[in-house]
């Protein structure tokens, strides 16, 4: 596609994810919690940092490779788990995992994909990992981790920020459902955005696969994500939680959500193997601070062994390698992938792949720095302390 070349950056994407959506939609994707300021300031936090280059350091050849949740990967960014992307390009979640392997990237699916466990793992053979929701049905826990052992996934991410759905103003407004429906206020947009609607409201069946065969809420209707989470999620989690999710599971384990020194310890004491610093894209705890912000003092109190994922607001190749010049192992990303998914499907998400690491690898050979491992903390420094 014409449209998907001349993107330059992730910002063209997101343009073009919105003018191919539906208003609803694309808000979903978009927006975050209350005022939305986590959300601005997870990626504008990234500006308050300056890379400070090496000159002179033989930089014709670079080397990006890395381990994450015990997988070599080819690049230190995943593909954050999200939900429903079946709602934002028909081919949903294979058409995301396809670009990752392409790539060489780790890949997140959701407990709230529309993809089943089995059958992305016989389409991706690349390193990826099950994203948990505890749901009150607690079988339902441990039915995903005997799929994954089954399905061959290398990791899990627990998501411990959502013990209700944050207050997402813009899908209010919008009155979004699940599925979405035709109503006389989204008529209008839908019917200007008929490449979206006709498939999405007529074509592919929409429903939550790993988990519909259990609970099945959205058979009486559609209705909102607030009142699926407030029925179905199990509020009552803690740590406790987490040692058994550990034993049971006994591979790689991330805990999602984690944004202060004293949980990182709390989980890699709890059994976890590393942690997402996450605020889940200013979508739940509005005011929570950006994860860049938390990087150096959670890698302070792991030390060096734990996966320290910096999650939430990357949008430049550059935000990578200040991330881990911060400490985090690698980055993930969220919007970026489904902007691209919902402005051109599997080649939409390839293209935002390709910007984001060409964009990392240009960063790299400009600061100096040919290897990964080779990123240290003298390359960054928040602007507040320049001397
Ligand atoms: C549309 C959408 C759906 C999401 N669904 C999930 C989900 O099902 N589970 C989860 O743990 N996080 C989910 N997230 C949060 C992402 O995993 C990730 O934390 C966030 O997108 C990172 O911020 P970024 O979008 O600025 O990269 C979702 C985010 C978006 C934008
Ligand atoms: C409220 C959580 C449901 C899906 C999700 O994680 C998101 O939309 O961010």
């Amino acid at each position: 596609m014409k449209a998907l070349a001349r993107a330059n950056n992730i910002a063209d994407l997101r343009a073009l994810a919105r003018r191919r959506l539906p208003r609803p939609i694309f808000d979903y994707i978009d927006g975050g919690a209350d005022d939305e300021l986590t959300l601005r300031r997870n990626s504008s936090a990234f500006a308050d940092y300056e890379l400070i280059p090496d000159v002179l350091t033989d930089v014709s050849n670079i080397r990006t490779e890395t381990r994450l949740f015990g997988q070599e990967v080819r690049w230190p960014l995943m593909l954050s788990p999200t939900g429903l992307n079946r709602m934002f390009h028909p081919d949903a979640e294979l058409a995301v995992a396809r670009a990752a392997a392409r790539h060489g990237l780790l890949y997140g699916l959701s407990t709230l994909g529309t993809t089943r466990i089995e059958e992305l793992a016989k389409e991706f053979a690349g390193p990826k990992v099950f994203q948990i929701y505890v749901f009150k049905d607690r079988g339902l826990t441990a039915e995903f981790v005997a799929r994954c052992k089954e399905s061959g996934f290398h990791g899990l991410a627990l998501t411990v920020d959502t013990p209700v759905a944050g207050n997402r103003e813009r899908d209010r407004v919008n009155g979004l459902s699940l599925p979405p429906r035709l109503t006389l206020k989204s008529f209008m947009s839908f019917a200007l955005h008929p490449g979206w609607s006709l498939p999405a409201l007529t074509g592919s069946k929409f429903d939550f696969a790993n988990v519909s065969h259990k609970v099945d809420a959205l058979a009486s209707g559609p209705m909102s994500l607030f009142d699926y989470i407030g029925g179905q999620f199990d509020r009552s989690l803690t740590w406790r939680d987490v040692e058994w999710l550990a034993s049971e599971w006994g591979g790689p384990l991330a805990i999602k959500g984690v944004m202060t020194p004293e949980d990182a310890k709390h989980a890699i004491a709890s059994g976890a193997t590393g942690v997402m610093i996450s605020n889940h894209g200013g979508r739940q705890l509005d005011s929570a601070p950006a994860p860049i912000d938390q990087v150096a003092a959670i890698r302070d109190v792991l030390g060096d062994g734990p996966d320290v994922i910096c999650d939430g607001g990357v949008r430049r190749g550059a935000d990578v390698v200040k991330a881990l010049a911060l400490g985090a192992t690698a980055c993930s990303i969220g919007r970026p992938y489904l902007y691209g998914l919902a402005a051109g499907g599997e080649a939409g998400v390839d293209r935002a792949l390709s910007l984001l690491l060409e964009e990392l690898e240009r960063t790299m050979i400009l600061a100096g720095i040919n290897d990964i491992s080779g990123i240290r903390a003298r390359h960054v420094r928040s602007r507040g302390s320049r001397r």
